[in-house]
């Protein structure tokens, strides 16, 4: 256990993330009452039968009412609107935060509606999985991965430090950037992973001369890496791609051009070009397994969560 670091915790939207971060919150001991809201009733009865709170309520209003943290787990095109509807019933000193996958978009949803007396902290959690929904969600999700802040210009230190804490708390390892800087690192290390990973299963799919069940029959483990990408939830990316527009964009085009010399390479039997990049290449593999071992580095292994 713990110490609690706030008494009353509003989670709103349970999915993947947010029941991950209820179940965090009570191994843990973070909080006296986990109060979950959500907009579907069925969503919402799950969560009570998966014990995952304090308290359940459909109404976001009434559930942050008197609450220290809110946090706001939805698809990033739901932000505004929940910004809207909690506004007027946050107490002052109130902390919110988000988790969403683009920032600068929610920042511009979320930060007008919020009141002066409440610190809004906009945060993302780089931790997932292709699932979604009550039931995906594990304790344990967040541990040795980071946690990117996009604080405002105003944005009250103290209070960062306690939301860095809950994360830390949770095994997070927590970094700022600026959410313009934060959407196109983004873009590039996941959200252009995801929209790939879609379009090479659904060219697959649509090949004439493969059939379905070849595609089934034959997917490769290269291949089933994607598939497991391309089985990622339909609302989430299409939020994510809409409101990540112009960096995604941006790095398509990059991802094209590249894409393009690599071609040419192929069609020339340009081996020399085709060796040197696949080397470079294999050196950021190398290097990110690497960091994945510092992660499970015996500093990193003694956290409250292996109790
Ligand atoms: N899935 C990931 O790998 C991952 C990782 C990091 C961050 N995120 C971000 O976390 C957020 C939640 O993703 P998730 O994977 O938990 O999704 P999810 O689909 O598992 O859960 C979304 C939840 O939001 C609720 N919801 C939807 N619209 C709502 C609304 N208007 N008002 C209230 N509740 C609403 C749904 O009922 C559900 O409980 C997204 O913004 C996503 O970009 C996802
Ligand atoms: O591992 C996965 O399945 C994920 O999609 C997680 C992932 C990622 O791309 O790394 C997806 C979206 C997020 O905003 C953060 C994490």
């Amino acid at each position: 256990m713990s110490e609690i670091l706030f008494d009353r915790i509003v989670l709103i939207g349970i999915g993947l993330i947010g029941s991950s971060i209820a179940r965090d919150i009570k191994k843990l001991g973070l909080a006296r009452d986990v109060v979950i809201s959500t907009r579907s009733a069925e969503t919402l009865k799950r969560a009570e039968e998966l014990d995952l709170g304090t308290a359940y309520t459909t109404s976001s209003a009434d559930a942050v009412k008197d609450a220290d943290l809110v946090i706001v787990s939805v698809p990033v095109g739901a932000s505004e609107a929940v910004a809207q509807q909690i506004a007027p019933y946050l107490k002052a000193g109130a902390i919110v935060t988000d988790v969403g996958s683009t920032k600068a978009s929610v920042i511009a949803q979320m930060a007008p509606h919020m009141p002066d007396n409440v610190h809004f902290i906009p945060g993302h959690p780089l931790a997932g999985t292709e699932k979604s929904g009550p039931d995906a969600g594990f304790s344990g999700l967040f541990k040795g991965r980071w946690c990117i802040f996009t604080p405002l210009p105003d944005t009250d230190r103290a209070a960062l430090d306690r939301l860095s804490a809950f994360w830390i708390a949770l095994g997070s390892m927590i970094d700022e950037m600026d959410p313009q800087h934060h959407d196109k690192v983004l873009a590039i290390v996941s959200h252009l992973p995801h929209i790939i990973a879609y379009n090479i299963v659904g060219t697959a799919d649509d090949l004439e001369t493969v059939t379905e069940s070849e595609v089934i029959k034959y997917s490769a483990s290269g291949f089933r890496d994607f598939t497991r990408l391309a089985a990622s939830d339909p609302t989430m990316w299409r939020d994510v791609c809409l409101h990540n527009k112009d960096a995604i964009l941006e790095m398509l085009a990059r991802f094209s051009e590249d894409l393009a010399y690599l071609q040419r390479a192929i069609r020339w039997g340009e081996g020399d070009k085709l060796f040197e990049l696949f080397s470079r290449t294999r050196t950021i593999r190398r290097s990110i397994v690497q960091a994945g071992q510092d992660v499970d580095s015996p500093d990193f292994g003694r956290h409250a969560l292996d109790k």
